[in-house]
């Protein structure tokens, strides 16, 4: 996993009410207080993300949100703004994740203005890319991640891509129990990782965090993160119960600590 620090993010996507979520993260608090080598965070839906901020407060598990606008303020009706997002102790946001894209008609560009506001204001996103089931069947699961990430970086500087993850979620693994094979995730990070050398140059493209998400379990988990060029999990379905997430976790330490 090379000398890039584990990064396992939980997305809870719209899941878990406020009792629930509450449990959850105290459970979770309490099963990864000696995690030292992973960096942890849950991304909890916006109504609840402030109460839990109150909860994770002196822990290693940091907080992210899922989505955000990217207008500053004013009239946007349903819109949540990055100064909002880091006002309740978000430190990540999710961008671009296919449901966001397949769902919400999020293209590239909306992508990019999203990615242009949260590095502006401080914020951490985690970009999610990946290919469609015929896309991947077609051959094409490189160059869909090339275009995605190439539009979702236009005019980002490199010292503002510093603050970015990358998440490779393939469409086709994504709550369907089919996880991609470690060779797979593998053979597409390796390929994000050139194009991010291309666009911003080898020392930062080595230093820069690619997450696999899509049907990550405890069960997958170590043969996923042993691959040289995944370096944590977008997780969807396992981080809705503390003991599955905290398994995850626990793999990510254990390759980080080998
Ligand atoms: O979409 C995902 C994370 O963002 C992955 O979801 P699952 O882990 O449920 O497949």
């Amino acid at each position: 996993m090379s000398d890039r620090r584990p990064f396992i993010a939980g997305n809870w996507k719209m899941n878990l009410v406020r009792e629930e979520g509450e449990r959850l993260v105290r459970d979770l608090i309490h099963s990864v207080g000696e995690v030292k080598e992973t960096d942890i965070a849950v991304c909890p839906p916006f109504p609840y993300l402030s109460d839990l901020h109150d909860v994770l407060v002196g822990s290693n598990v940091a907080l992210g949100a899922q989505n955000m606008s990217f207008e500053a303020k004013g009239a946007f009706t349903g819109e949540v703004s990055s100064s909002m997002l880091l006002d309740v102790g978000c430190k990540y946001v999710i961008l671009g994740h296919s449901e966001r894209r397949e769902l919400y008609g999020e293209d590239d560009e909306a992508v990019n203005r999203k990615v242009k506001a949260a590095v502006d204001a401080g914020l951490k996103p985690i970009v999610c890319v990946g290919e469609r089931l015929e896309q991947h069947e077609a051959g094409q699961s490189r160059d869909v991640c090339s275009t995605q990430l190439r539009g979702a970086f236009v005019g980002i500087p490199p010292e503002q891509f510093r603050q970015v993850t990358i998440a490779y979620e393939p469409v086709w693994a994504i709550g369907t129990g089919r996880v991609a094979t470690p060779e797979h995730a593998e053979e597409i990070h390796g390929h994000i990782r050139e194009r991010l050398t291309d666009a911003f140059g080898a020392d930062l493209a080595l230093q820069t965090r690619i997450l696999y998400g899509g049907s990550v379990k405890p069960s997958n988990a170590e043969g996923l993160l042993s691959q040289p060029n995944v370096d944590g999990a977008l997780v969807g379905g396992a981080s809705l119960k503390a003991d599955d997430f905290a398994g995850i976790i626990h793999a990510a330490e254990k390759v980080a600590m080998s």
